[in-house]
């Protein structure tokens, strides 16, 4: 990395130290700094890739909340990011005062991303969701201020899979409860009530990722499998699609639900569906704790209609470790705590070891690739969009970022002003009412940087503009 006086300067009074060619990543905040060619993620190991940093790396912050996984905490700090990791989340006021001057934020299911925290927000460029769910991020708004989300699909599907399935045997046998009984000193050796898993009929509600890897999990138990979703799909091995909802209720004996949060999941279990159940069947939720109305529950289980639940998540919950599962948190937790038969844990069905530390790894390299080089490739609110590597070859090219609008004329001034250059490659493309684009431009000399970002900047349609080189 050349030596060189660090500017940060406004869009006014750019000015520069060093002859080497340095990057600019001109968003809200435009921080002038000396480019770093080395091989980060991304690049063509052992050939002439030329590493874009839009920051001195010093410079971009990074924060990460809620134990994100060492494999993504070192990922990022290899990249010279300052990076700052702490164990829980934070409130809403926490995070309009932490978020001010991060470029990065990682982020798992409990940090509540507003628009309010984005709009205090004024250096992200970037979140990663180090999980599947993004309901915790106002995407829409993350959007509209150029700043692209990341997550990781479905690296903990298989360990929520397998959570659910242990789930079902420990319900049919009354683990829990014989357990629990016997650590007080009870034995209590029933038969009453308990069941083998072979035969019975799993209904899967969600046929997605954790959905359909439980599908071929609960067969290879012997079990028959049955599922509702809103789209039409493959199933696995024997499992059957069923027409609607109230049909998956009446036809199993265990139900399980994998779908994301959104308005029309919310509640999607309360009363009416739970009276819809056979007599004696089990619940299992390792979604969203919306899904599920729990005093309903906690009315079936007291009834008998229910025979047992497991239940992961909760319509709020903790912001971290420690003992906080009370009323204070939610108004019918000691209730939920004291029925028999119901398996309560604290949100772990992503939670293993494999899992996380494979989201860790697929989650940093996105932010990576992003914060370097501009790719949105697997990004959850922006088009994709990706371009090969600027090389060592190409000293004087620059790559443009330019989120702007969705709306007509756009391209048509952008390759105007880009129009002075050669442009060696672009691309773009929209999703919704925002576009992304893409280009390489060849033969610009540093001082025509600012110039070119400024045009850019003024345009109407610009919602944020990278300069990289
Ligand atoms: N407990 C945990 O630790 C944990 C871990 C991972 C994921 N999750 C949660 O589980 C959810 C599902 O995960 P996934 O990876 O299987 O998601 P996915 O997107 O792969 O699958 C979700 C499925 O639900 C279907 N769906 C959406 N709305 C529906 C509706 N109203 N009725 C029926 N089906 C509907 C979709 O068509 C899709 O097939 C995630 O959104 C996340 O919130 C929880
Ligand atoms: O591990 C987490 O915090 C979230 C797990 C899960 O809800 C997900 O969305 O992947």
């Amino acid at each position: 990395m050349p030596s060189a006086a660090r500017d940060i300067p406004n869009s006014d009074n750019l000015s520069r130290t060093v002859s080497n060619s340095f990057n600019l990543s001109l968003s809200t905040s435009p921080v002038a700094t000396f480019n770093s060619s080395s091989s980060s993620l991304g690049g063509h190991k052992g050939t002439s890739a030329k590493q874009l940093k839009p920051f001195i790396t010093s410079d971009i912050k990074v924060l990460l909340l809620e134990n994100v996984n060492k494999t993504g905490q070192d990922i990022l700090a290899r990249q010279g990011y300052q990076v700052e990791a702490l164990k829980s989340s934070l409130s809403e006021d926490e995070l309009v005062q932490k978020i001010r001057d991060v470029h990065v934020i990682g982020i798992r299911s409990k940090t509540k991303l507003t628009s309010k925290v984005l709009h205090a927000a004024k250096n992200l460029i970037v979140i990663g969701c180090f999980c599947i769910g993004t309901n915790q991020v106002d995407l829409k708004a993350a959007a509209q201020n150029g700043i692209c989300v990341f997550n990781s699909p479905f690296s903990n599907s298989r360990s929520v899979a397998e959570l659910v399935i242990a789930e079902i045997i420990a319900l049919a046998r009354q683990l829990g409860d014989r357990s629990n009984e016997l650590h007080n000193g009870v034995w209590n050796k029933v038969s009453a009530g308990c069941w083998e898993v072979r035969g019975k009929t799993l209904g899967i509600i969600g046929y997605g990722h954790i959905g359909n890897q439980l599908s071929v999990l609960a067969e290879a138990m012997g079990m028959r499998v049955v599922f509702y979703d809103v789209v039409n799909l493959m199933s696995m091995g024997t499992a059957q699609q069923v027409n609607s909802l109230n049909a998956l209720l009446a036809g199993a004996d265990f139900v399980t639900v994998h779908v994301p949060e959104l308005p029309e999941t919310q509640n999607m279990i309360g009363k009416e569906q739970l009276e819809k159940m056979r007599q004696g069947s089990y619940l299992i939720n390792a979604s969203r704790g919306s899904v599920v109305d729990i005093p309903a529950l906690i009315e079936a289980s007291k009834s008998g209609k229910i025979a047992g639940a497991a239940l992961d998540v909760y319509p709020n919950e903790p912001g971290g470790n420690g003992n906080y599962f009370n009323n204070e948190i939610n108004s019918w937790a000691e209730d939920l705590r004291a029925l028999k038969n119901i398996i309560l844990t604290p949100h772990i069905g992503g939670s293993t070891e494999e899992a996380q530390s494979a989201i860790g790894v697929e989650v940093a390299e996105a932010l990576v690739r992003y914060v370097n080089e501009g790719a949105t490739l697997g990004a959850v609110n922006m088009p994709e969009v990706n371009l090969r590597s600027l090389t060592l070859d190409e000293p004087n090219h620059v790559r443009v970022v330019y989120i702007h609008k969705n709306v007509p004329g756009v391209l048509r001034k952008v390759n105007e002003i880009l129009g002075d250059h050669n442009v060696d490659k672009q691309m773009t493309d929209s999703r919704g009412e925002v576009a992304y684009l893409m280009a390489d431009i060849s033969n610009v000399n540093t001082s025509e940087i600012k110039d070119l970002y400024q045009s850019l900047e003024d345009l109407g349609s610009r919602i944020r503009t990278r300069v990289l080189y």
